[in-house]
């Protein structure tokens, strides 16, 4: 499956090249190629693939609620808790989002969704490169009192150091592909 979901990516146009103008990324490196896991995640089967794995992967894992960073996080935790909630056995994981900014209105929240302080939460995120948008989710989840030991990323870019920051913070860090198997899958041209 974890094949089906690397080839997903490309059929999806979700994989991009750009050696010469390359991709700016979130944190202020340029890249020659992108992760496009929003696209991704606009297709039906392809949100499948991810539930399932995602399913498989934390079976073992203990947790209450998942979320992440907006705006990756809010369809794949999303996914995960329906998945995870028709499938057997079924997993009553609800779901909430972190804003980027606390909202400036309505109720100010920094966090929306359905957790409460002391319950046992995984960080999602699409994509890990530096760490940074990952660990700040972490760290506005644990700030809201939430317990933090997980996260699950759809891809490892295996870059500056991102697992080793995740890492640091005591966190296992489980990664439904990395940029090798993007790669492996490529297709060939013609
Ligand atoms: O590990 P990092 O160096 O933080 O990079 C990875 C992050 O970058 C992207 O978010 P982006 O800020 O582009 O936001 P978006 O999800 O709102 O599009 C991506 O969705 C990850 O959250
Ligand atoms: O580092 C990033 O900003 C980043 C890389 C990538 O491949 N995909 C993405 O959505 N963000």
């Amino acid at each position: 499956m974890r094949d089906q979901l690397a080839k997903a990516f490309h059929a999806t146009q979700s994989f991009r090249w750009d050696p010469e103008r390359g991709f700016k990324l979130a944190s202020g490196l340029t890249s020659p190629f992108y992760v496009d896991c929003r696209s991704l995640m606009a297709y039906p089967a392809a949100r499948r693939l991810v539930a399932s794995l995602a399913y498989d992967a934390l079976r073992p894992v203990e947790l209450d609620c998942l979320g992440g960073l907006e705006i990756g996080a809010i369809s794949i935790a999303t996914t995960i808790s329906d998945f995870a909630f028709a499938a057997q056995p079924s997993r009553d994981w609800r779901t909430f989002v972190v804003r980027k900014q606390a909202k400036d209105h309505g109720l100010g929240k920094l966090i929306e969704g359905a957790f409460r302080p002391g319950e046992r939460a995984v960080i999602v995120d699409d994509v890990l490169t530096s760490g940074g948008s990952l660990l700040k989710a972490v760290a506005a989840a644990r700030g809201a009192g939430l317990t933090v030991s997980h996260a699950l990323v759809i891809v490892d870019r295996k870059e500056q150091e991102g697992r080793k920051k995740v890492e640091a913070e005591g966190l296992t860090l489980l990664s439904l592909l990395t940029i090798d198997d993007l790669i492996r899958q490529q297709p060939a041209k013609v």
